[in-house]
């Protein structure tokens, strides 16, 4: 979607500042959740993390304490922008921030030795710090007893355990910072002492040491993750299963969400025709049915398809698979310049471009994280799912191929295929223009994969209902109303003959447009729709809905747009419309994100100008090819 409602609050309460530093992926941010009584996003890999997030934490005794989520990081010395956020908090070079009054050093239990390392870096800091002893039931489960008393000894601050996704896991955590006292009284490494010079060899040495000490210097393998993973990076069943596991989501897309669509249009039928029963005829029913209930409730009927989509990706992010998945298709990004790394903001672009534009951040090599950026619209984002979902529902039939696959979602499937071959092609054209490609190997963390949590997956689908309704009752809505409004006014003059709406402002602007879009089969309605479909995608349905409803002067809402729209396009039109939404022009918020990202105009206007060329000259090319097969 190209709209995230910042879930990021900002207190400007003074208070103790506690921030959370740890190793990508060792559970800070389930732990904030848990601290803090926050819902962000946490998932099985690297890198979810990219910004500074706050929330309050209000302890038994009374204290109000602010802390602080920060990216993860495996040093003090940033390689990456997302690292670099750690840095400044932690060195106090943060714009407007002070700097941490007390660390909580996250670690995960079952990689100690690396996290280990971060711990000392820090105590070197001179903040008073302490280590919180996260991921302790998989630690249980593998065997690997802690002595955290003894491990606490050898650090000198204290270690608590906890478990990041078990509501109290944080307990012991919580009863520590409630003492925030004792944190100050313990001693931190400072750089006097000739031991620890900030030397990483000398860090190494004294991890080593310490987990000699504790007998704890076996690395343990986790055998589960070990088996599954020699399948799933097989070199030739690998990929094949990728293959089949995205093909079954997309199959899953149209096959599971018939029961709910039908329901929601039933009720959207039902509230247009009972209002329009209720209200006498004039502009105010008009606004509701054919403008509100007509535009809004043509978007809302996507939303099952939306999570069905989501609840699969969930899943994914959640088992540990997603990393895999970057892994196997590393070499395929290395031939167009792209390493696997770009393949989790690529990912996350699925949902929307803007976590993906900002995930790039994690990316350390700044040509690699610009061309990341440039593509990232053209992964199909879901504001464009109740675009394709409209066309492919009106133009595509329902078939069985081979008895298998479901042609509605093959052709989806192959739509969303489209959207990343077309990256891939576009990232190799920026690489021919960029500095020299250079061999990058990947340095992946593999997280060892666990069940995906209820809680988790269920949280993550509330999100998405929550960022798509906001987007129903905002943007959408306001445009909505706006174009009902467009096409509306200022009415045919008397005896006018044609259809109301051609006599609109909407209906002028329609008619000017479409000389620039005829050449590509759109007709003067689908040119006004594609205008405030620049604002936010899934609008292009709703002013189909509402132009449409108007065209038909009373023929009621969007139920009635498929079969209208089948009627009265023809196939060209309809694929040429699908392969402008495959390179769409960004929406408004993207391109700011855009220019927040790369600090000006010139990338977003870079961007803007490409994606439009590049739709253009797709419809156009579908367009006439179809043409071509006779399907005009
Ligand atoms: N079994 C177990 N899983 C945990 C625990 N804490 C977190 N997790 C899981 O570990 C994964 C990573 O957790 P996050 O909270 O996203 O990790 P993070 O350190 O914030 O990650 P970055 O944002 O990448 O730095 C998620 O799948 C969590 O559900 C824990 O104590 N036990």
């Amino acid at each position: 979607m190209s709209h995230v409602k910042p879930a990021v609050v900002h207190f400007h309460a003074s208070g103790p500042l506690v921030a959370l530093v740890g190793n990508p992926n060792c559970g800070k941010t389930a732990l904030f959740n848990l601290l803090t009584d926050s819902k962000q996003k946490v998932a099985n890999y690297a890198g979810v993390t990219v910004e500074r997030k706050e929330g309050r934490l209000k302890t038994s005794a009374g204290k109000v304490l602010r802390v602080l989520d920060l990216p993860g990081t495996y040093s003090l010395h940033p390689r990456s922008p997302d690292e670099r956020v750690t840095h400044d908090v932690l060195y106090g070079n943060a714009v407007g921030e002070k700097r941490p009054d007390y660390v909580v050093c996250v670690v995960d239990a079952t990689n100690l030795r690396r996290g280990l390392r971060l711990v000392i870096a820090v105590q070197r800091l001179g903040i008073p710090c302490m280590v919180a002893l996260n991921m302790t039931d998989m630690a249980e489960q593998r065997g690997l007893h802690i002595d955290e008393q003894a491990l606490a000894r050898e650090l000198g601050i204290p270690v608590v355990r906890t478990v990041g996704i078990k509501q109290g896991g944080d307990t012991a955590l919580k009863a520590m910072l409630d003492d925030i006292q004792a944190l100050n009284s313990h001693a931190h490494l400072d750089d006097s002492d000739p031991a620890i010079q900030s030397h990483t060899d000398l860090d190494h040495e004294r991890v080593r040491q310490i987990l000699t000490k504790l007998n704890l210097d076996e690395i343990v393998p986790h055998n589960a993750s070990d088996k599954i993973d020699r399948v799933v990076l097989h070199p030739v069943l690998g990929p094949i299963l990728l293959a089949v596991i995205l093909f079954l989501v997309f199959q899953a897309v149209f096959a599971w969400a018939t029961v709910p669509m039908d329901l929601i249009k039933a009720g959207t039928e039902w509230l247009g025709a009972s209002v329009s029963a209720l209200l006498p005829e004039g502009w105010v029913q008009s606004l509701l049915v054919n403008g509100i209930i007509a535009g809004a409730g043509g978007v809302i009927v996507f939303l099952p398809q939306i999570l069905i989509l989501f609840f699969f990706i969930l899943v994914l992010e959640e088992s540990g698979y997603l990393p895999r998945a970057a892994f196997l298709l590393d070499r395929l990004m290395g031939g167009v310049g792209l390493s696997g790394r770009s393949f989790i903001p690529l990912l996350s672009s699925f949902a929307c471009a803007i976590p993906g534009i900002m995930a790039a951040r994690t990316i350390a090599n700044p040509r690699d994280r610009m061309v990341t950026i440039m593509i990232a619209p053209l992964m199909t984002c879901s504001a464009r799912l109740p675009v394709y979902a409209l066309l492919i529902g009106a133009f595509i039939p329902q078939r069985d191929v081979w008895h298998i696959f479901e042609l509605q979602g093959l052709v989806l499937f192959a739509l969303y295929g489209a959207g990343i071959i077309g990256a891939l092609a576009v990232a190799w054209v920026l690489k021919r223009f960029t500095a020299q490609s250079q061999i990058r190997t990947l340095m992946m963390e593999l997280p060892s994969y666990h069940l995906p949590t209820v809680r988790n997956v269920l949280l993550g689908l509330k999100q998405r209902v929550v960022i798509f309704m906001s987007r129903v009752g905002g943007i959408i809505l306001m445009l909505t109303i706006a174009l009902w409004f467009l096409a509306s006014y200022p009415g045919a003059p008397v005896g006018a003959t044609g259809m109301p709406i051609e006599y609109s402002f909407a209906g002028y602007i329609g008619k000017a447009l479409a000389v620039v879009f005829e050449p590509i089969g759109f007709n003067w309605q689908i040119s006004i729709a594609l205008v405030p479909g620049m604002a936010a995608r899934e609008v292009a349905v709703s002013s189909l809905g509402t132009v449409y409803a108007l065209a038909a002067a009373g023929s009621n809402t969007a139920e009635a747009l498929a079969p209208l729209i089948a009627q009265q396009w023809s196939i060209a039109t309809a694929l040429s419309l699908l392969a402008w939404y495959v390179f769409a022009p960004q929406c408004i918020s993207t391109l700011a994100t855009v220019k927040r990202e790369t600090g000006g105009w010139k990338m977003p206007l870079i961007m803007m100008s490409y994606l439009f060329a590049l739709a253009y000259l797709a419809s156009f090319i579908t367009y006439r090819v179809a043409l071509f097969c006779g399907l005009g």
